[in-house]
């Protein structure tokens, strides 16, 4: 399948300090892909370079034919207002204006591309609010006047009424109650039906399960696994997603790997360039003061450990 984002050997930097490191990877058409990691591991980051946001250093990303990272100036503005491509943030509130109704919200994406006239946009403003289970009668309220949840879904429906084929929605349920947070994740699950390509940022597996494809695992601003979700998630083929699946009770085997095995014992530590995952790794050797690379596996899989091709066996020669 083509791919409709490609990000080949992204590197980001902030203050000299690398956030993204040589991040290659794929968004197909049409595919729900999760993007899982710790705290400051580097998925906003990833999410903000791929929307012009972010300070690239090196690398490239392309968009369906468009290599966004040569766009400058008034290419930019110019691709930006197609809309093709919407970043939903993670902080509902920072993301509206306090003063803004929440039609107004909704359909300032189609007042800034200025192609439309104000009845076309309040139709195009109900219609998203339908599209995300919004009352048309919370259109004249404020983003104090409404809920959390229905916070989320206001920006999810700014983001679909400019009718985007890509949608990048950082943490888009962390915030949120158990019946909210799957009320969101059906919805998002939906869009694959309309056609519209999904990258969901988490740090919680659980949430990825039930609606990504594919998923693709960052450590320490590296990607370090990727592939179809229930096969990296049955069977991990990095110590880093090993360890995050047999942590996650809802993705959990029927035999599963004890997590405690899966922990490192902190005498290793992690060299300058080599594995970022390697202070941490219970089976990290001398190999892994050089960087792996990120190699196929599986046909449709890759993974970046020096001691991939030994698993299952390594975790129970080692535990
Ligand atoms: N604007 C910035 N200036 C300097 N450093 C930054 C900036 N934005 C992010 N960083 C650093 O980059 C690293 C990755 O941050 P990022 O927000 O991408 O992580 P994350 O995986 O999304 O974390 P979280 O789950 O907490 O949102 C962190 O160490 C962070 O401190």
């Amino acid at each position: 399948m083509a791919a409709l984002l490609d990000i080949r050997d992204l590197t980001v930097q902030y203050d000299g300090h690398r956030v993204l490191d040589r991040v290659s990877l794929a968004v197909r058409a049409g595919e729900i892909l999760g993007v899982i990691g710790e705290t400051g591991s580097g998925k906003t980051t990833l999410a903000r370079a791929v929307a012009g946001l972010a300070p690239v250093r090196s690398g490239r990303i392309d968009f369906a034919g468009t290599e966004l990272t040569a766009l400058r100036g008034r290419a930019l503005r110019a691709w930006r207002r197609t809309g093709a491509l919407q970043y939903v943030f993670q902080d509902p509130l920072r993301a509206l204006d306090p003063q803004h109704t929440v039609a107004t919200a909704v359909g300032e994406g189609l007042a800034v591309a200025g192609a439309l006239a104000a009845p076309e946009i309040a139709a195009r403003v109900e219609g998203a609010l339908a599209r995300v289970g919004l009352d048309p009668d919370l259109a004249g309220r404020r983003p104090g006047e409404i809920s959390g949840g229905q916070r989320q879904r206001v920006l999810l429906a700014r983001a679909l009424a400019v009718g985007p084929r890509l949608l990048l929605c950082d943490e888009p349920v962390s915030a949120l109650d158990a019946s909210n947070r799957n009320h969101v994740l059906r919805l998002l699950a939906g869009l694959r039906d309309t056609g519209v390509t999904v990258v969901v940022i988490s740090h919680d597996l659980s949430s990825l399960a039930g609606i990504a494809d594919r998923v693709a695992v960052l450590y320490g601003g590296r990607l370090v696994e990727h592939g179809p979700i229930g096969d990296v998630l049955t069977a991990p083929r990095h110590p880093y997603t090993a360890l995050l699946a047999a942590s996650s009770p809802s993705v959990r085997r029927s035999r599963p790997i004890p997590a405690a095995s899966l922990r490192g014992r902190g005498d290793r530590s992690a060299v300058p360039g080599g594995c970022s995952y390697a202070g941490r790794c219970p089976f990290a050797t001398g190999a892994c003061d050089a960087a792996p690379e990120l190699s196929t596996v599986d046909g449709d899989r890759a993974v970046a450990c020096h001691r991939a091709a030994e698993w299952p066996a390594l975790v129970q020669v080692e535990s």
